[in-house]
């Protein structure tokens, strides 16, 4: 396991519709460091997500920024519009950390935010439309950004 610190980003109030996939990138990442948030990928049966869902929203809002404050990189899945989500992703804009967004364009799938595809920027930000697929190697060369 490598020593990266990782903030995945996926819809829970949102909608859960992508869970399972959630639950899937986020064992890939945890082949490149430690995933802060792996309860976005929990089933709400399992006792890691019943937990979260019992924690009072003062507290979850404290550690998640904490947690985006101390992390190297932060993936958030967007393809399941949430506001928690976009607040994350313009939060850690806001704190200047590298970001990756992912959209998988389908059909029947809201188009994604402009405040999200108009942000990119080459530097820090970047948009990644993608197939579930191709998530090795988009994981592979954007984690390699980090020195
Ligand atoms: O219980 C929670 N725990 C938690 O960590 N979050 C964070 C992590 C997710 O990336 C994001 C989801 O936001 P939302 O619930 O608005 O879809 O917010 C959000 C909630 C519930 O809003």
């Amino acid at each position: 396991m490598g020593s990266l610190k990782l903030y995945f980003a996926g819809s829970i109030r949102g909608g859960r519709n992508d869970a399972e996939l959630y639950a899937r990138l986020i064992e890939k990442l945890q082949k490149y460091g430690t995933v802060l948030t792996e309860h976005v990928g929990s089933d709400s049966k399992t006792e890691e997500l019943r937990k979260e869902l019992e924690y009072n929203d003062e507290y979850i809002h404290k550690r998640d920024m904490e947690w985006l404050e101390s992390c190297d990189a932060l993936i958030a899945e967007v393809t399941q519009p949430s506001i928690g989500v976009g607040y994350e992703v313009g939060r850690a804009y806001a704190m200047k950390k590298l970001i990756l967004c992912l959209y998988r364009p389908h059909e029947g799938a809201k188009r994604i935010s402009a405040m999200i595809s108009g942000a990119v920027n080459g530097e820090n930000f970047f948009v990644k439309n993608y197939q579930e697929s191709e998530i090795d190697g988009i994981f592979e060369e954007f984690l390699s950004k980090i020195k």
